[in-house]
């Protein structure tokens, strides 16, 4: 089900019994029980084969478990990869049967990968000086393993948040607790991620606590396409009940993310970050990397980022959010392909089923006086503020943690940091005020909608004001479309 083409017309194969011990599934595989997270908890163990990477990547990071300094502090990795790693790609394909463990090596591949290229830029950083250049080589010893392993996975050749950095990097310091964010460690780290109280640490469990919420974001979705793709008369019920499954879903997902302020710390994300930067569009591969004995050419891929995760771009393609045709919308649609591919499929067969229904066509040009139509438009328009939340968080932190820290121009992911994320929410609050209006003209808002839409109007002012601000000060093209004012007269049929 990983690759293979689900025909557009039929139900999503997603899972209800993620199946946790078939190892001749993807490790990653959308279920109304696990969500995005993998079908199982990630494996932590190599087999014995590999115990010299093993032996490395416990070494490797800035401090280690022991709290002793690692080889990144002192930059040592380079000669340590070069001196004691032998190429593994023949124990790599011992093993190829087994696609879970495959994701555990990916991981591992890939944080060595990672280290090992920007060990130069995080020598300098510590320094206080510019990044310069990265090592543009990867030597065969990871480049052959890394890039067997990603095949077998179906991710890229390069660090990826789902499949590596994030979502396949955690353990149960008690299996019997189970996943509660206490009771989470990191299995790599780079920077002091081994310590659960570090702020590396911090980052990256509370975006695993938060996809632990997404499956009842995956039932609810499910529960609405599927209630329009067969109609009864109970198919507007259904359809309230699943958007009102999804709304306490990402609700969920807000609560957790707001925990990211005191679980990592504005002023600790620019040191471990160095190590997540991708290939594509930064100053420190100007030339990409060789993959040694893989690829003739200089190759690139994006870095490590949540605009990898899939809980936004579901809720993006689910309600049909227009978003604008600029380069930066560009930029998102690239980043869709870095993602497992069974997340990939989903998001592409819920966007056409989604379209194909006409789904926000079918909520918005009802009649306005039926009270279950006029609950559809108020749940849709609360699920959209919750998609608003997590963008407005989102660009909170981008502000805090980023561009009051550094001047850098590119984000991990590569996109332009000061207008890629004000680009989406924009578009969400264009699409909101748009809507809310349309319910306000009906005599339909109603308190809660009307205080959500007035919000909607203060916000539209403050980023625009926030974001004309940093292009000044930066010399950036301010690439915001102006706001109509109310976006009175815009026709909301989609
Ligand atoms: C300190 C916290 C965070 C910072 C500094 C941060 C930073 C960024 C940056 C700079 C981007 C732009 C894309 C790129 O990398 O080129 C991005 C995108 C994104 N990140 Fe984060 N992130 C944080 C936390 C999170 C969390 C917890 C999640 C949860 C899943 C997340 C999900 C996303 C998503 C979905 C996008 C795409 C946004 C969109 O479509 O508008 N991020 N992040």
């Amino acid at each position: 089900m990983g690759s293979m083409a689900i025909k557009m017309d039929e139900r999503f194969p997603v899972l209800d019994d993620p199946l946790p011990h078939d190892t001749s599934l993807q490790a990653f595989m959308v279920s109304t029980t696990r969500g995005f997270l993998p079908r199982m908890d990630p494996i932590v163990t190599l087999p014995a084969e590999f115990d010299v990477l093993e032996s490395i990547l416990q070494r490797m990071p800035v401090k280690t478990l022991s709290g002793e300094p690692g080889l990144l502090a002192h930059g040592q990795l380079g000669d340590v990869v070069k001196e004691e790693l032998p190429d593994l790609t023949d124990a790599v394909d011992k093993y190829k049967d087994n696609l879970p463990l495959m994701n555990a090596l990916y991981r591992d591949y890939s944080f060595l990968a990672s280290a090992y290229l920007l060990e130069p830029c995080h020598l300098r950083f510590i320094k206080g000086e510019p990044y310069g250049l990265a090592r543009d080589t990867l030597p065969k010893n990871i480049s052959r393993p890394i890039a067997r392993c990603a095949a077998l996975c179906e991710f890229k050749p390069f660090m990826e948040y789902a499949g590596s950095y994030a979502l396949f990097n955690y353990r149960l310091a008690d299996p019997s607790l189970g996943l509660v964010y206490s009771n989470l460690r990191l299995i790599r780290a780079f920077e002091h991620g081994l310590d659960p109280s570090s702020s590396e640490a911090g980052f990256v469990l509370v975006h695993i606590d938060m996809v632990r919420n997404s499956g009842p974001l995956v039932a609810g979705t499910m529960q609405c396409l599927d209630s329009l793709t067969t109609p009864t008369p109970q198919t507007r019920t259904e359809f309230n009940t699943g958007l009102a499954t999804i709304l306490d879903s990402l609700k969920k997902v807000n609560g957790v993310m707001e925990t990211m302020w005191t679980k990592s710390k504005p002023n600790s994300y620019t040191s471990f970050r160095t190590f997540i930067f991708g290939i594509t569009s930064q100053s420190m591969f100007p030339k990409g990397v060789i993959y040694e004995g893989v690829e003739d050419g200089p190759q690139e891929f994006r870095g490590e980022s949540g605009a990898n995760d899939s809980m936004i771009p579901l809720m993006d393609n689910f309600l049909e959010i227009p978003m604008p045709n600029t380069p930066l919308t560009e930029i998102l649609k690239d980043f869709r392909q870095y993602r497992p591919s069974n997340h990939r499929g989903f998001l592409e067969w819920v966007k056409t089923r989604s379209g194909t229904l006409g789904l926000r066509s079918w909520v918005w040009n009802t009649p306005p006086n039926k009270q279950e139509a006029v609950e559809s438009k108020r749940l849709w328009l609360k699920v959209l503020n919750q998609v608003r939340d997590f963008r407005w968080r989102h660009w909170c932190f981008a502000r805090e943690y980023i561009l009051k820290q550094t001047s850098h121009p590119t984000a991990t992911g590569g996109s332009p940091i000061v207008t890629w994320l004000p680009n989406q929410l924009h578009a969400v609050l264009a699409e909101m005020a748009t809507l809310g209006s349309s319910m306000e003209k009906d005599g339909n808002l109603g308190e809660e909608c009307g205080d959500i839409v007035d919000l909607v109007r203060r916000q539209q002012k403050t980023l625009w004001k926030e974001v004309s601000k940093y292009c000044e000060e930066r010399g950036v093209e301010m690439t915001m479309t102006p706001i109509p004012e109310y976006h009175e007269g815009v026709s909301v049929s989609a």
